[in-house]
């Protein structure tokens, strides 16, 4: 089945919009610049690596004839973050839209992990995203409003090996609660979008080691039994990034195929298959 949709949103839907979308030159922040780019904004992309944005940047090029403008930053390196949005704010005017997408982690047991194992996966995913929102906002959205997606993991009742990530996206979906009270007076909304398992190529690369064991798994206990892809999580940021959201704010929208996040596994033992508690299974069984 193809599951990849074709854009739901009119094309000059964010006309003169400005978006910044970190993270995205690969898998679901390209997805949403595409959605953006496609939606008549102007949109610029960043990450770490000069090579893949300048590649996204071919890409996008090539597969809709539109540009996307591109800048290499570290989100946990404030000096970074700074030239960032001033870059964006002296070459387009305005940061209108701002979708805090970079993030990840390396699987872990909680034994293992190292305070400076923990403290770089919290750098990136809490403070990474907290240092975007305060310079968009204190330089853009506070006189001009506009609009924030914060892209999460869901992961709201736990994750084994995820103590580090689910501990930092925890705080994002608190932290935007917060912002979104602090800020609606400015006319700044902040959510978040949370996704289930979603199949990226960049993404998954990183948990190779995990095996297609772990991955079937993940599957039939999906009630969609298949993976969401990043176009359906750039649908989800979009909608929030629009005009059509704009009484919504310091929410977080789960993008999962119907997983609930209990701590539910699928048991599989001789000719029995079943549903228990995470917990029960043995650490390697588990995510
Ligand atoms: C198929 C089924 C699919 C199943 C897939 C299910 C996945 C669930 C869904 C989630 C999907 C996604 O998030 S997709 C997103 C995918 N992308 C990612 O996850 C990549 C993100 N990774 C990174 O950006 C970085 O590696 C990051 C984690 C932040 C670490 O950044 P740094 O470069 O600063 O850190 P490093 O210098 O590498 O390491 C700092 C310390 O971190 C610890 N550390 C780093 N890597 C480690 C590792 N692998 N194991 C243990 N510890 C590690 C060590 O203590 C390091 O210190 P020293 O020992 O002193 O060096
Ligand atoms: N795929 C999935 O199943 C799920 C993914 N997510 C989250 O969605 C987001 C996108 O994931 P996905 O597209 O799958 O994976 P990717 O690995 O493709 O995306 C991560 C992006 O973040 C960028 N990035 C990483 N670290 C930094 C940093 N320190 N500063 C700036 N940019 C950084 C990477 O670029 P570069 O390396 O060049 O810096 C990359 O473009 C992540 O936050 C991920 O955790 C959430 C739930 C599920």
């Amino acid at each position: 089945m193809n599951t990849k949709p074709k854009t739901v949103f009119r094309p000059k839907l964010f006309d003169k919009k400005v978006a910044l979308v970190t993270g995205g030159g690969t898998g679901i922040g390209f997805a949403i610049a595409t959605e953006l780019s496609l939606a008549g904004a102007t949109v610029w992309i960043s990450g770490r690596s000069e090579e893949k944005l300048d590649d996204a940047e071919k890409r996008h090029f090539k597969e809709t004839g539109l540009r996307l403008l591109t800048q290499p930053c570290d989100i946990r390196n404030a000096t970074d973050v700074d030239a960032l949005t001033s870059e964006v704010l002296t070459k387009s005017g305005s940061i209108d839209i701002l979708i805090n997408n970079a993030g990840g982690q390396f699987p872990c047991s909680a034994e293992e992990l190292s305070n400076k194992g923990f403290m770089a996966v919290v750098n990136l995913n809490l403070l990474g995203t907290f240092s975007m929102c305060r310079e968009v906002f204190n330089k853009y959205m506070s006189t001009h409003g506009g609009s924030i997606a914060n892209i999460t993991l869901g992961m709201n009742n736990g994750m084994p090996l995820m103590a580090h990530s689910g501990a930092a996206r925890a705080g994002v979906e608190n932290m935007t609660k917060t912002l979104s009270q602090e800020w609606i007076a400015s006319g700044v909304r902040i959510n978040c979008v949370r996704p289930g398992i979603i199949y990226t190529e960049s993404g998954f690369d990183n948990y190779k080691g995990l095996g297609d064991d772990v991955l079937n798994k993940i599957v039939r206990s999906i009630p969609a039994k298949r993976l969401g892809t990043a176009e359906e999580v750039a649908s989800a940021a979009v909608f929030l990034s629009s005009d059509g959201a704009r009484y919504i704010t310091g929410q977080s929208l789960a993008v999962c195929g119907g997983q609930s996040f209990t701590h539910l596994a699928i048991f599989e033992q001789e000719d029995k298959v079943g549903l228990i508690p995470y917990g029960a299974l043995p650490l390697k069984a588990r995510l």
